[in-house]
């Protein structure tokens, strides 16, 4: 089974189709990385595959449940760090976890250990008490990660983790992600090639809500003929018909 087949997935905004048409497969235990430009259509997919929006049509299924008969099921085996920040800035790193904790209806066993756990896991332990809104944004972003595993998912999605991040907090980030590698499927957006090479046994690079590409780094450089991921981009995305 995959752990993610979109069939002909489609979502339209009025005039704006902001995904169409789109077939895609991801592995299990894969992270798989959908990369493109502004307003390609990436957040709109993550948003379908996570139940926020109802596709207009076609349909996708996520570990074999569909987003658009078996709601309750894909909520149950996903977890979301979404783009805007996730955290509640008044609350502490602790409550925050914990919050979430309450939220999956943990015993107060199971919310310290997993507290204890995803904290150590994500270097939270000494900055447990300070408040969320404080940190910076690449803290808050791990934070909001850590959140999103609390329910164990077998998904995890990953929208523009690094967006706005400087170098060293987005390397830092990196560092976070590869360990999650392996361990549970990833689907990450990104409009940062080198994020994607770096990290991804995948890519699938989307335009105007199409995917026009897919592959691993190496693959995707071969099909365009390019020594450099960035250039290979470029020549996939500009070689498209709508440029
Ligand atoms: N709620 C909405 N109402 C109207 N149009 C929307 C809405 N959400 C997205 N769109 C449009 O759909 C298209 C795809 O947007 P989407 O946010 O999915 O792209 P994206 O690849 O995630 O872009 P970015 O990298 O900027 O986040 C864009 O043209 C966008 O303006």
């Amino acid at each position: 089974m995959q752990a993610i087949k979109t069939v002909q997935l489609t979502k339209k905004y009025k005039d704006v189709t902001a995904v169409d048409g789109l077939d895609l497969t991801a592995r299990q235990g894969e992270l798989f990385a959908l990369l493109g430009v502004n307003g390609a259509g990436k957040t709109t997919t993550i948003k379908m595959l996570t139940c926020l929006t109802k596709p207009d049509s076609g349909n996708a299924f996520v570990n074999g449940n569909s987003i658009v008969t078996d709601v309750a099921a894909v909520k149950s085996i996903i977890g979301v760090s979404p783009q805007e920040t996730a955290v509640a800035p008044n609350l502490s790193v602790r409550e925050n976890l914990e919050l979430m904790c309450g939220v999956h209806g943990f015993t107060k066993e199971k919310m310290h250990a997993k507290t204890k756990e995803l904290s150590e896991q994500f270097d939270l332990t000494a900055i447990l008490s300070k408040r969320a809104g404080k940190l910076s944004g690449g803290w808050q972003r791990r934070l909001s990660i850590a959140m999103a595993l609390i329910s164990e998912p077998q998904i995890l999605f990953l929208d523009e983790p690094t967006l706005g991040l400087d170098v060293l907090a987005r390397s830092d980030l990196w560092d976070t992600i590869r360990t999650l590698k392996g361990k549970i499927t990833i689907i990450l957006t990104t409009h940062y090639m080198e994020e994607a090479e770096a990290l991804a046994d995948r890519i699938g690079i989307m335009k105007d809500g199409k995917l026009l590409a897919l592959g691993t780094a190496e693959a995707l450089k071969a099909k365009a003929g390019t020594e450099k991921f960035e250039d290979a981009f470029v020549a996939i995305v500009k070689g498209s018909k709508k440029l």
